[in-house]
């Protein structure tokens, strides 16, 4: 089965697309396609023009989002409609940077104004940190603050804190830890004060494991350190859903910062999970990557679809995994702030579409979310890159470049530059047997070598990508760039008609962890899982028993 049969207009688009001419013969008849197929919004300026596709590839993708009525979908979400309903739950990440519909406020929902007090209360707080009034439990000021949490309440703040970091303010320093691997923490405390460390615990649940195990740790520190109970509330805050939980932990409700059930956690980084990027960049650089994200939603919700950014990255990504078998997409910033930022979008896409199940409960039977993967330029080319010139699998690739460098140093730049532009030429435009014959030609070999040689030496070419500019890495940049790869998960969802919002697969690993820890810290429970696991236990239990005897 080809494409998304579903759609009534799907054969025409499978015959279209597998009909289409390789990406040089598109170039070759039409000498204005990268403008044709450029656009820019928001500060963002995306270059599709090296993909499969023409103008009437474009008029189908378009009768294919009224079929899937993507425009009354998108309206759903901004409208605050129970979307995520496996979970009951709004999905309203988009009022943090003030995108929402009219309706959601005068519906007596309160959204907009816990969103404008919740600011206002981190600015307080960033202020307080920045003057030095909050005073650790000897006195001093705090210095040092570390956010504990892991997934959406960890990626998003520390990709956005490291790519902006020309605009930190230098006022405390920022640390995050997430993993459960004592190596984490470890390593950041050997080197902090306890008596002028904040510890922030970003929990929307409060229940992960690996957040509260960290934070309880991290208490423990500081109680070796002479704090008393009491002491806590001059060391720890929450942003957390679970006001009970926190308090329960020891941190008082005065001392949470409020997140809600309509915002995922993935989507959190515009919260107050956002707050290590707040002390890290100033109030008004949060304010201005809240800004960008605004400006990336009024576009997307109000382009049409042939000049809509995310919802192009959408269906060009649907073309490769839908009617050629892509299943991975790899994305590769050209810029060093930004290399995290591959990790960021592979729980943001991977966890969101990573699904097999249709809204009504069905069975889905063509491929999902892609694998999500990629590393900083040029570090890529130098490791992975020859896979995606010779490889055997089509692998889309969206190049992400700054014009412009926050550290202007000799050719760097327009080197990172140049690299960047010809690995999106070289993929498109390969290179042939002839080419690669007359090439060893020219460097004197005989026949007979070259015939042995020029095979290996041939690149198919026609391989896909997106080219996305900005100005600079700039906070309101940021800002649209991420919402613009929230908004592309968002329409590949609902044209696979799933639950972009839940993460039941997630929940799982949690569930069974947990067994398996009863079981690693007990060497008097019984070992009645499969015979693989009971294995793997029995050795962790005897060493663990050889080390504490001796
Ligand atoms: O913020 P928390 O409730 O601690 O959740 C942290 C993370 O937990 C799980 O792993 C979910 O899959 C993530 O989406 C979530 O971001």
């Amino acid at each position: 089965m080809t494409g998304l049969t579903r759609y009534p207009s799907n054969d025409a688009l499978a015959s279209h697309l597998h009909n289409l001419p390789d990406l040089k013969s598109l170039f070759a008849a039409d000498p204005k396609r990268g403008e044709t197929f450029s656009l820019s919004a928001a500060g963002l300026t995306l270059d599709y023009s090296k993909n499969h596709l023409t103008s009437e590839t474009l008029a189908l993708f378009e009768k294919l989002a009224e079929e899937a009525g993507l425009g009354d979908k998108i309206q759903a979400m901004f409208s605050g409609a129970l979307i995520n309903h496996t979970e009951g739950r709004a999905v309203l990440h988009t009022a943090l940077r003030g995108s929402v519909d009219d309706s959601v406020i005068s519906e007596g929902s309160q959204v907009a104004q816990e969103v404008a007090a919740t600011l206002a209360r981190m600015a307080r707080f960033v202020e307080a940190i920045y003057s030095g009034q909050l005073l650790g439990f000897t006195g001093k000021a705090i210095t040092d603050v570390v956010s504990i949490g892991i997934g959406g309440s960890f990626l998003g703040p520390k990709i956005v804190t490291e790519a902006l970091k020309p605009f930190w303010q230098h006022k405390v320093k920022v640390h995050y830890v997430a993993n459960i691997d004592g190596a984490a923490l470890s390593g950041k405390l050997a080197d902090l004060d306890p008596q002028t460390t904040l510890f922030i615990t970003a929990s929307k649940s409060f229940g992960t494991q690996e957040t509260l195990t960290n934070s309880e740790s991290a208490r423990d520190w500081l109680k070796a350190a002479g704090a008393d109970f009491s002491d806590l509330a001059k060391h720890f805050v929450a942003v957390t859903a679970n006001v009970p939980k926190a308090e329960a932990f020891g941190i008082s409700a005065d001392n949470c910062f409020p997140m809600w059930d309509w915002v995922g956690g993935r989507y959190s980084l515009w919260s107050a999970i956002g707050l290590p990027i707040a002390l890290a960049i100033g109030m008004d650089n949060f304010k201005a990557l809240l800004g960008g994200a605004n400006a990336m939603d009024q576009h997307f919700k109000t382009a049409p679809l042939k000049q809509n950014m995310p919802m192009l990255l959408a269906l060009t990504g649907i073309a490769y995994i839908n009617y050629f078998g892509a299943t991975s997409h790899v994305l590769l910033p050209y810029d060093h702030g930004l290399r995290a930022l591959p990790g960021y979008v592979q729980q943001l896409d991977m966890e969101s579409n990573g699904k097999s199940c249709h809204n009504d409960a069905s069975a889905i039977e063509h491929l999902t979310g892609p694998v999500i993967w990629g590393a900083e330029g040029t570090n890529g080319q130098h490791a992975f890159h020859q896979l995606l010139h010779q490889g055997k699998q089509l692998i889309p690739a969206d190049f992400i470049l700054p014009l412009t460098s926050h550290y202007p140093l000799g050719r760097h730049h327009a080197m990172l530059a140049s690299n960047c532009f010809a690995q999106s030429q070289a993929l498109m435009e390969g290179k042939s047997l002839d080419k690669a014959k007359q090439e060893l030609a020219a460097n004197g070999l005989g026949e007979a070598e070259i015939a042995k040689l020029a095979p290996h030496k041939v690149m198919p070419g026609n391989r896909p990508s997106n080219t996305l500019l900005m100005d600079s890495v700039s906070p309101a940049t940021l800002g649209a760039l991420i919402a613009l790869y929230e908004h592309k998960v968002l329409v590949q969802g609902i044209f696979w008609d799933l639950n972009s919002f839940d993460q039941w697969g997630v929940e799982l690993g949690k569930v069974l962890g947990n067994e398996v820890l009863s079981r690693l810290e007990d060497d008097s429970a019984l070992l009645d899982l499969d015979s693989s696991t009971n294995a793997l236990i029995a050795r962790f239990r005897a060493l663990a028993a050889k080390r504490r005897e001796g």
